[in-house]
């Protein structure tokens, strides 16, 4: 370990921003990264809580978080620390920087009493030890358009689409994405400027496909849907074979999904869909003939930590009633640590500190993992990370912590 430098983290200053970013994207690889890119981080960025680790002049570590809100099981949007732009500079690494930065993030959100962290993860092997759990799951898939066919639902044909600038669209296409945030666990209420992300396209970005594209689905003069995409064509020995990339859809209903599936199938000279960082649940893999020829995968996606135990579960609902004392053990944020009992049903929940015997035991990171209904404690349990201590308590508890909706964490950040 150095001795000439600390890795006490201070809160970065809006001059020191370039140097700051340079840094993350250095070790995210080196880039290229667009002047675009960095006016829209400089932009949202909230410097308060936007950190940086020194070692003299150099800025050898950061990390920030933003104000989030993020949809729980049940509806209530729920203040969420997402925890953006970690990196050490390699120079640096193995000398519990990170530790450092992971420690005043989540204190600062338990001083200003966010119950929820999230985060999207490098690596999935970096944030288990700080009480984050794998929480929601997306689908990525390469559909082959030439040869898979759509069933579509009823209204599907009253559903007009229509080609739009992303830009000039943007304030109808945000208000179909708010619209949908109640309804998905892990979609976040975005605060204004964060719309703009979705128009973020530099060029060094698009690996030779078009610039962002957008279509707007509409009923009786209503937008109810729009989808962003790239094109990219291509020909084989047989002709052509082009790909379309889906980089955002979102849709108000079944006809209106099915207008747009079917718009992005139908473009000319193009034979693959490919889609990444979809809702595990989402309705096109109901109107597709041949799931298998969409080649789907699944990815974890969205990291959670309880930061506060007993708020976070008090503040979402409980698919089935539950009555069920855990056992929570939190190395890492000891205010968590000892026994809550979890009451609720489908319209509400209460967690509170008790003495009554432990029933199921298990750590935070469990608590996470299962928190937005996308892990099932049951799974966990037949790994050994969760522990039942009265017979009964744990298929209780699991389903209780159930969601009827797929979590799922819209964007990056
Ligand atoms: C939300 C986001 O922004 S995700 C982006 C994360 N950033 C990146 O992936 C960029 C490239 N990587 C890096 O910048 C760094 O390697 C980091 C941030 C991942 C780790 O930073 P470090 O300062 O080296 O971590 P630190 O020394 O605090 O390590 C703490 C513990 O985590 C472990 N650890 C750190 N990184 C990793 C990893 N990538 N995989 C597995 N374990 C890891 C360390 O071994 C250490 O374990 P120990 O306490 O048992 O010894």
């Amino acid at each position: 370990m150095g001795t000439e430098h600390t890795t006490e983290p201070t809160v970065l200053a809006p001059e020191d921003f370039d140097r700051w970013w340079d840094g993350v994207v250095r070790a995210f690889g080196g880039g290229p990264a667009s002047s675009e890119e960095r006016e829209l981080d400089r932009s949202l960025t909230e410097f308060d809580r936007t950190l940086a680790v020194r070692d003299g002049d150099e800025i050898v570590g950061t990390a920030g978080a933003f104000s989030f809100r993020m949809t729980v099981p049940g509806g209530a949007v729920v203040p969420t620390a997402g925890v953006t732009m970690v990196s050490v500079a390699a120079t640096h690494r193995r000398r519990g920087v990170l530790t450092s930065m992971m420690r005043r993030l989540l204190d600062d959100a338990h001083a200003k009493g966010e119950p929820l962290a999230a985060l999207h993860a490098s690596e999935p092997a970096i944030y288990g030890r700080f009480g984050y759990g794998a929480a929601t799951f997306q689908l990525n898939a390469e559909i082959d358009t030439a040869r898979v066919t759509l069933a579509l639902p009823d209204g599907t044909d009253e559903v007009r689409v229509r080609y739009v600038s992303p830009a000039d669209a943007l304030k109808e296409c945000e208000a179909v994405y708010a619209a949908l945030v109640p309804g998905r666990p892990g979609m976040l209420a975005r605060q204004p400027g964060w719309e703009r992300q979705g128009l973020l396209d530099p060029e060094s970005d698009r690996e030779g496909a078009s610039a962002l594209q957008c279509v707007v689905a509409e009923r009786a003069g209503e937008i109810t849907g729009y989808a962003r995409f790239r094109t990219k064509l291509g020909w084989g020995p047989s002709g052509h074979d082009g790909t379309v990339t889906l980089e955002d859809l979102a849709a108000l209903d079944p006809a209106t999904e099915g207008a747009l599936w079917r718009f992005l199938f139908g473009i000319d000279l193009m034979s693959t869909l490919t889609v990444h960082g979809r809702p595990v649940d989402e309705a096109w893999q109901h109107l597709v003939s041949d799931i298998r020829r969409c080649r789907p995968r699944l990815r974890d996606a969205g990291y959670v930590r309880l930061v506060d135990v007993g708020t976070a579960l008090a503040a979402r609902t409980c698919l089935a009633p539950v009555d069920v004392v855990f056992e929570v053990a939190d190395a890492f944020c000891p205010w968590n640590e000892g026994r809550w009992r979890l009451t609720g049903d489908a319209k509400g929940a209460s967690c509170e500190r008790t003495s009554s015997p432990a029933e199921v035991s298990l750590s935070v990171r469990e608590l996470g993992a299962a928190y937005l209904g996308g892990t099932t404690l049951l799974s966990l349990a037949a790994a050994g990370r969760v522990r039942e201590l009265r017979p009964g308590a744990l298929v209780e508890a699991s389903v209780a912590l159930g969601s009827p909706v797929a979590p799922w964490l819209p964007h990056g950040f």
